[in-house]
């Protein structure tokens, strides 16, 4: 094991309750107590599903990916627990007691300013950005992956369907289409697999739209996208029918009672052409800004 990797007894680790589950596993809470005396600070542990072959591999990946990211607004790596010898691996993480972003903001609906939202915001782009600098495309930028840490801190997690970008190209293609939810991808993506910072910029966008939608589940982009194809779904894959949409201009419309600069925010990642779309770090400027604006 390499020596930089905090491990886990799992002797230690004590199961206290089911968190969810993500992309290649379940997550619980669990209290890593080493002095037996319940002192022990609680972790998100990820077990790996019974380990198919690919799965470890792929979740070796992932512990990998997640162990080298120190960044404020990203959930923090705390190591690693081996068990049935090295058969199984679970990847420990630091646990966030308010739990994700689009079950707190539907729960405080009532009482979150646009001012905290736009805090959110920010701060998922400055998370971004530093996925950016690593070359990391996260593929899963939406609302259920953001976890909230205090009352003013959220950080981006989940980090299943990432992938790092070949040193000479700035897209990844998919061999085949992903398991990404359509509701939050560009056209690109759903065009023709490809996936790149500009990309998770566009479902950055859609994570703008659940946020200042109080991430109501009646109003959420896959029920938008759903109406607008109308209950007729014939033949036509959704994602063709959602791609013609897109190609023939349509978008999500303004929340209610979403500032006009925020939704006009919305429609800049939203721009058809990926070149032309912001940044994470134009996008930072723009929203703080707006922090600004909003005295
Ligand atoms: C699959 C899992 C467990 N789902 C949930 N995690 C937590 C949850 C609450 N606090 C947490 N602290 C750390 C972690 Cl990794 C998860 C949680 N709360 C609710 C969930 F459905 C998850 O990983 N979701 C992606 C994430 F929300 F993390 F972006």
């Amino acid at each position: 094991v390499p020596h930089d990797q905090t491990l886990f007894e799992e002797r230690h680790l004590c199961y206290i309750s089911p968190l969810g589950k993500g992309n290649f596993g379940c997550v619980e809470l669990c209290r890593y107590d080493p002095l037996g005396d319940n002192t022990g600070e609680l972790v998100a542990v990820k077990k790996l599903q019974h380990n198919k072959g690919s799965n470890l591999e792929d979740f070796q990946k992932e512990v990998k990916m997640l162990s080298v990211l120190h960044c404020d607004y990203i959930v923090k790596y705390r190591g690693v627990c081996y068990s049935m010898g090295r058969l199984s691996m679970s990847l420990v993480m630091e646990y966030l007691p308010y739990g994700s972003l689009n079950g707190y903001v539907w729960t405080n609906r009532h009482n979150i300013t646009t001012r905290r939202m736009l805090l959110f915001s920010s701060q998922i782009c400055k998370g971004m950005e530093y996925l950016q600098t690593q070359r990391y495309v996260h593929r899963d930028l939406a609302a259920r992956n953001i976890l909230v840490a205090n009352e003013l801190l959220v950080k981006i997690a989940d980090f299943g369907l990432t992938k790092v970008l070949p040193f000479d190209k700035e897209y990844y293609r998919l061999s085949q289409p992903g398991q990404s939810p359509l509701f939050w991808l560009a056209p690109e993506c759903l065009n023709e697999n490809k996936f790149s910072h500009k990309s998770d910029v566009w479902s950055f966008g859609i994570v703008l739209h659940e946020l200042f939608s109080y991430c109501d589940n009646s109003i959420n982009p896959k029920r938008l996208c759903l109406q607008e194809i109308g209950e007729n779904v014939q033949g036509t894959s959704l994602s063709m029918h959602l791609a013609n949409m897109l190609a023939s201009n349509w978008r999500l419309p303004a929340p209610p009672r979403c500032p006009l600069q925020v939704y006009s925010l919305m429609k800049d990642c939203w721009t058809y052409d990926f070149d032309k779309r912001p940044s994470f770090s134009d996008l930072s400027k723009k929203v703080e800004n707006m922090i600004q604006d909003d005295r």
